[in-house]
């Protein structure tokens, strides 16, 4: 179980916040974490690995803090590795010094299936591989939580689909995944809860049965979030 109690996130020098009361993600669940430009996704999933001061609150995996699990999260980031001058090969040797769960053979395995080259460095590869790779190691790493920001920026629609297709098909169910996207249309079947950021706050958090069971769309409940915002009144000087 991922808690979030309480979270008071700011940046120095800027009017930006996020604040979580309360968010609970039983283990196994797929959750798209939504909303427009700014609301603080990236903010959000930030803090919920532990990167970055927060100003107040804790962020907690089956009550441990999150500090002290980085081996049980995965980041899977639309810019794919680090390691660009590494090929897969040698990012696997890497990856298998600093994430003790990693698993090598599972690694090797989800590369032939991804059908990626493996002894080409990864700075050659298309922004479908990076993600794909990404992937890839982020399963490997047997890691609970799978953490992806933004990763279909920049793919084509088939990329997209088969990435997301792969990723579902190999967790065993015991795995959380946190995803970010604007496509919502494309992850509207994919995920089994929305929470929708709207500045910096929890605007909504829902499960997609109900969604459906009430005949909406993951569009509509956005659109309502954010007519639901109190409106600031603005006026022009005199
Ligand atoms: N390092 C930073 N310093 C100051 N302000 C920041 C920083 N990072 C983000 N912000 C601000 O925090 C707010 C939330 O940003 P965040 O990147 O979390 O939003 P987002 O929902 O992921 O946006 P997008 O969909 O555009 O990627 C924005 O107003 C942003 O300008």
């Amino acid at each position: 179980m991922l808690e979030l109690k309480y979270v008071d996130k700011r940046y120095p020098a800027s009017p930006s916040k996020l604040y979580v009361n309360e968010l609970a993600i039983p283990a196994g669940e797929i959750v798209g974490i939504l909303g427009e430009n700014g609301s603080g996704k990236t903010t959000l999933l930030k803090t919920i690995m532990g990167l970055g001061e927060i100003q107040g609150g804790e962020v907690r995996i089956d009550g441990r803090p999150v500090t002290e699990q980085f081996d049980r999260i995965a980041f899977i980031t639309e810019e794919g590795s680090f390691l660009p001058n590494l090929n897969p090969v040698q990012y696997g040797r890497w990856l298998g010094e600093f994430f003790p769960r990693f698993d090598p053979a599972y690694y090797a395995e989800l590369l032939y299936d991804y059908e990626l080259p493996v002894s080409r460095k990864m700075r050659t590869f298309s922004k479908g591989q990076k993600l794909q790779l990404e992937i890839c190691a982020g399963l490997a790493k047997r890691a609970d939580y799978l953490i992806l920001d933004e990763p279909f920026v920049g793919k084509d629609i088939f990329i997209r689909q088969e990435s997301i297709k792969r990723l579902i098909s190999s967790l065993n169910g015991g795995e959380t995944v946190l995803l970010s996207t604007h496509l919502i249309d494309e992850i509207e079947n994919v995920i089994d809860r929305a929470v929708i950021l709207d500045k910096g706050l929890v605007g909504a958090d829902v499960y997609m049965d109900e969604i459906r069971e009430r005949g909406r769309s993951l569009a509509e409940l956005m659109a309502e979030v954010r007519h639901s915002r109190p409106k600031i009144r603005m006026s022009w000087p005199t």
